[in-house]
């Protein structure tokens, strides 16, 4: 994405045109702004991760940086102390706003208040390894108790009076009436304007930014805008046009300094040492000693020793990834190896992870793409909504919101319900309109399993983990209230902000039930279209839950990918392969960990020889994995769809799109180890009433079978006999 305009959710770059981020193009990120020099020295990033105190400046710029919302705000420096992010985007004067409306949004506060969510009450499933469920705002549940009417709301003489925007002059709003000549519409007014459109340059500023122009050029633009006279929201979405032009040319000179930083790459690495010891300048302005990559016994040391300060960090960061990125010339006789333990140690410390996830995180990018990624964790994504169909367009509800001093604009061609919200003068998550159900607090990227299963009116449809309902009530909203969806959730306490949601959202045509997910097909089969949007680790949402970072271990991710792959199972066999309209299946979590994704989609390839991939239709989103680490995947697996943060700028989502066929029946003595492509060639109906038990490898599943012996022995108190060996590793 451009340096302007970054912080516009836009249309994500599509499939072919992904930026190659991987490479030098973040060498030039890594390096210090000269004024910052020795100024982090002497840091301890050995203190709990992500609780690092900041110094008063930092902890200024961390507010500056929180209210940007945009990715590329991030910097190597600043990132340490970024595990206390917050929500961003909507500020209430000043102070940010919860989508609940309440002020001062706390991370803690963004989880349900029964703490970690998904699958805890879901039984042959430990309770200790927190499934994250996706990021839907979960405010409906502090709104169940709103019984109030409506136009009690709106008279609301207080809340009018205290309200300045709504006293001021009623916009306009037409999406229909812009053309690519439209004058770019400015929404923001000088008191409103958005902080994304404002940020400071970085703090290790890009080759790009560091020369003269990066606040004349943001000046320029804010004249521009100015220039071009007040809002007139006419045409919102001319202006949203007019920026995504804007964002196709930043793109341009960003691949253009990605390109340039290649070949400057290769020339700095020429002088490498030179340079390590130029950028090592210790505090009293003297060259410091040349980066050194510590043994294991030496990392272990240095931590107990208190942990290297946040300026050694950096250096040695930079270090290794110029060095991984050209080892051949930068290699020096060092095993590769000690460059990738030294930089996942660093990255664990700067970022505030546990180094098990560092590494599982770091392990799928090229060495600069996982920098990327990590930064971008450390930045809030857009707040968005989703404007509930069933209830206004939206064009009237941007106007209504706008009316009421909300900054937003359509979040990209690619959809034509999102608005990215940039400020509030109001609770985006209280308004009226909110509370009437027009519209509802949803991540961008959490669109796409819904656009994906693309449910057809009067379809039969089942979301097998449903609450708190922003896919539900999409669906709903996408089938026009006809036809039927059953909304499951195994977890009874969120089906009740299911309950409130749908009703909010005037959704008729949904059944509310509570099911382990497990049952299915056993209690209802038959339908057109199934959505699981699975339980999931939530590596994809980090910046909006930093404890990811923290609490997860490997053993949870074998448990969840286990979870996973019994419930994609049961949603495919749950499908009526003979259904007129549909007989498809979507499965998506927000997880970026192969295991939660493409593992458990070629794992339901393999048992249901029945299901082939078939294309999203999403228009962006990299293409799935179909090999990692030695596991080879069908090779179908690359029409399933990774969103990214660092390339979308939106959470991070998997998304996999099924057609069921009808089953086939093995021959006698044939291949039945439920591989595709195995032998059977005898069509056989299996109906409703004539569906299998799904089936597990015994072997393969032996592991987990004995674990959840173990943990069911433990709960009657029973003694638990030491484990025979560590269970497989999984990923
Ligand atoms: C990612 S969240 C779903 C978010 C939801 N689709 C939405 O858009 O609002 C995952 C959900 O799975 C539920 N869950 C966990 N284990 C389950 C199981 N075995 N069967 C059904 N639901 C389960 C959790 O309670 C949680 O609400």
């Amino acid at each position: 994405m451009g340096r302007r305009a970054k912080n516009k959710q836009g249309d994500p770059l599509p499939l072919h045109a992904d930026p190659d981020l991987s490479g030098s193009s973040k060498l030039s990120k890594l390096k210090p702004k000269p004024g910052l020099k020795g100024k982090s020295s002497a840091k301890n990033l050995n203190a709990k991760p992500g609780k690092r105190k900041p110094e008063r400046d930092e902890e200024e710029e961390r507010a500056t940086k929180r209210s940007k919302g945009d990715r590329s705000a991030g910097t190597f420096r600043s990132q340490a102390r970024a595990a206390s992010t917050k929500k961003p985007a909507a500020t209430t004067k000043g102070k940010p706003v919860k989508p609940n409306g309440k002020l001062d949004l706390e991370e803690d506060e963004i989880m349900d208040d029964d703490g970690p969510v998904g699958w805890e009450d879901v039984e042959g499933v430990d309770m200790q390894a927190e499934a994250r469920c996706d990021n839907e705002s979960e405010d409906a549940e502090e709104f169940t108790g709103f019984t109030g009417d409506l136009e009690d709301l709106e008279g609301d003489e207080d809340e009018v009076e205290d309200d300045e925007p709504l006293r001021g002059p009623v916009q306009e709003f037409d999406f229909d009436t812009d053309s690519e000549n439209d004058e770019a519409v400015d929404l923001l007014t000088k008191k409103q304007k958005s902080k994304q459109l404002n940020r400071p340059p970085k703090i290790i500023p890009t080759r790009s930014q560091s020369g003269s122009s990066d606040s004349e050029d943001s000046g320029s633009e804010d004249r521009g805008r100015k220039a071009k006279g007040k809002t007139t929201i006419a045409n919102m979405e001319a202006r949203s046009r007019a920026m995504d032009a804007e964002a196709a040319k930043e793109a341009e000179l960003d691949m253009q300094e990605l390109r340039d930083a290649v070949v400057a790459g290769e020339m700095e690495s020429e002088n490498l040492e030179e340079m390590d010891s130029d950028e090592g300048d210790d505090e009293k302005g003297g060259p410091s000693e040349p980066v050194k990559i510590l043994t294991l016994e030496e990392r272990e040391a240095e931590k107990k020793a208190g942990g290297p300060d946040v300026f050694t960090v950096q250096r040695r960061l930079r270090h290794c990834v110029r060095v991984l990125e050209n080892f051949k010339k930068l290699g020096k006789g060092r095993p590769r190896a000690d460059y990738v333990s030294q930089l996942i140690s660093d990255i664990a410390s700067y970022y505030g992870y546990n180094e098990f996830l560092a590494e599982k995180l770091f392990n799928m990018f090229p060495v600069g793409e996982a920098i990327e990624f990590f930064e971008a964790n450390e930045v809030p994504r857009p707040v968005t909504i989703r404007t509930n169909t069933l209830r206004t367009r939206r064009r009237d509800l941007a106007q209504a919101l706008i009316n009421r001093g909300v900054n937003l604009e359509p979040v990209g061609k690619w959809t034509n319900v999102g608005l990215q919200v940039f400020e509030s003068s109001v609770p985006i998550g209280a308004t009226p309109e909110y509370l009437a159900g027009h519209y509802m607090l949803q991540a961008a990227s959490s669109f796409l399993p819904v656009i994906a299963l693309s449910p057809q009116p009067n379809e039969r449809v089942l979301d097998m983990a449903s609450a708190p309902g922003g896919k539900t009530s999409h669906l709903a909203a996408l089938m026009q209230n006809t036809g039927v969806i059953f909304a499951n959730d195994a977890n009874k306490a969120r089906t009740k902000s299911l309950t409130a949601n749908i009703h909010r959202l005037g959704c008729r045509n949904v059944m509310v039930c509570s099911y382990d997910g497990r049952e299915f097909p056993k209690v209802l089969g038959g339908f057109d279209r199934v959505l699981l949007d699975a339980p999931c680790s939530g590596t994809g949402v980090i910046s909006k839950d930093p404890s990811v970072k923290v609490n997860k271990s490997d053993r949870d991710f074998m448990l969840l990918s286990h979870l996973q792959k019994q419930l994609i199972l049961c949603a495919i066999d749950s499908v009526n392969p003979d259904s007129k309209t549909g007989g498809y299946v979507v499965y998506s979590t927000c997880s970026v960990t192969i295991d939660e994704n493409e593992a458990v989609v070629d794992y339901a390839l393999r048992k249901r020889p029945n299901v082939k991939l078939v294309d999203t239709g999403l228009e962006f989103g990299k293409e799935g994995f179909t090999r990692y680490r030695g596991k080879i995947f069908d090779g179908s697996v690359k029409l399933t769809r990774r969103i990214y943060p660092h390339v979308n700028n939106m959470d991070g989502f998997y998304v996999a799109k099924f057609k069921v066929h009808r089953r086939r029946k093995v021959e006698k003595g044939g291949d039945d180890d439920g591989l595709p492509g195995g032998k059977g060639d005898e069509d056989v109906d299996t109906g409703d009433g004539d569906i299998e038990k799904p089936t597990f490898n015994d072997d393969e599943d032996k592991t987990y079978i004995e674990e959840s012996k173990r943990r069911s022995m433990k709960k009657k108190g029973l003694r638990v006999l030491p484990r025979k060996e560590d269970p497989p590793d999984d990923s």
